[in-house]
C-alpha cells in the first residue's frame, strides 16, 4: 500500500487541526439553527465522521450517494443519485459535505438538486478543493484546503475504490494508473 504512495500531500494531523477549526465555525455559525448535515457517499465518510464530532451544537445527519467517477480518474460529467435523503428538507438548514470539490459538478447537481426542495438555506463542507480543475462556478462556504492539480486518495478519496483508509491526503505514483 505504502508502496503505491508517491507523495504525502495532506498528512492525518494537518487534517486534524484542519477539521477541527471548521467543526468551530459550524457550531457558531448555526447557534440556535436547525442543521442538517448531509454526507456525500462514499468519498465524505471519514472527513464527515470527523467533522461531526468537533461539532458542539445538535445537529441530525442524513446522507446522499452520488456517482460520477466510475473507476477512472476522470469525471464522466453525468452524476447519477444512487440514495436519496430520507427526510423532507423544508424546515432544515442544510449543510452538504464533501470530500472534494474538483470540477465541481457534483457539487453544482446536488446544490440544484437540493435547492429545489426549498430548504432554509443551504451550503457546502468540504475538505479538500481542487480549483485549477474546475469546470462549472459553485459556491463553496467551509474549505479545508486548497490543493495544486493532483488526483489523490486517502482520508475516504479512493481510486478505483482504493486507499480510502489511508489516514493522510496523498498522491499515487503514475504506475498505479498504469497497471489497471
Ligand atoms: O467535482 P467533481 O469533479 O464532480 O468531483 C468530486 C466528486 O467526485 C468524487 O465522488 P465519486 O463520484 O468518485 O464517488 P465516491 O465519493 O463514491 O468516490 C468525490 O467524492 C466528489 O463527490
Ligand atoms: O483527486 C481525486 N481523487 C479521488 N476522487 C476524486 N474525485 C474527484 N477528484 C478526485
Ligand atoms: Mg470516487
Amino acid at each position: 500500500m505504502r508502496e503505491d504512495i508517491a507523495q504525502v500531500l495532506v498528512t492525518g494531523e494537518q487534517i486534524k487541526q484542519r477539521v477541527k477549526e471548521l467543526g468551530e465555525a459550524i457550531s457558531r455559525d448555526y447557534e440556535g439553527k436547525d442543521l442538517l448535515v448531509v454526507g456525500i457517499l462514499k468519498g465524505a465518510i471519514i472527513f464527515l465522521a470527523d467533522l461531526v464530532r468537533e461539532i458542539t451544537i445538535p445537529i441530525t445527519l442524513d446522507f446522499m450517494a452520488v456517482s460520477s467517477y466510475g473507476s477512472g480518474t476522470s469525471s464522466s460529467g453525468v452524476v447519477r443519485i444512487l440514495k436519496d435523503l430520507e427526510v423532507p428538507v423544508e424546515d432544515k438548514h442544510v449543510l452538504i459535505v464533501e470530500d472534494i470539490v474538483d470540477t465541481g459538478l457534483t457539487l453544482k447537481y446536488l446544490l440544484d438538486n437540493l435547492r429545489a426542495r426549498q430548504p432554509l438555506s443551504l451550503k457546502c463542507c468540504t475538505i479538500l478543493d481542487k480549483p485549477e480543475r474546475r469546470l462549472v462556478d459553485v459556491q463553496i462556504d467551509y474549505r479545508g484546503f486548497c490543493i495544486p492539480d493532483y488526483f489523490v486518495v486517502g482520508y475516504g478519496l479512493d481510486y478505483n475504490q482504493k486507499y480510502r483508509h489511508l489516514p493522510d491526503i496523498c498522491v499515487l505514483k503514475p504506475e498505479v494508473y498504469r497497471r489497471s
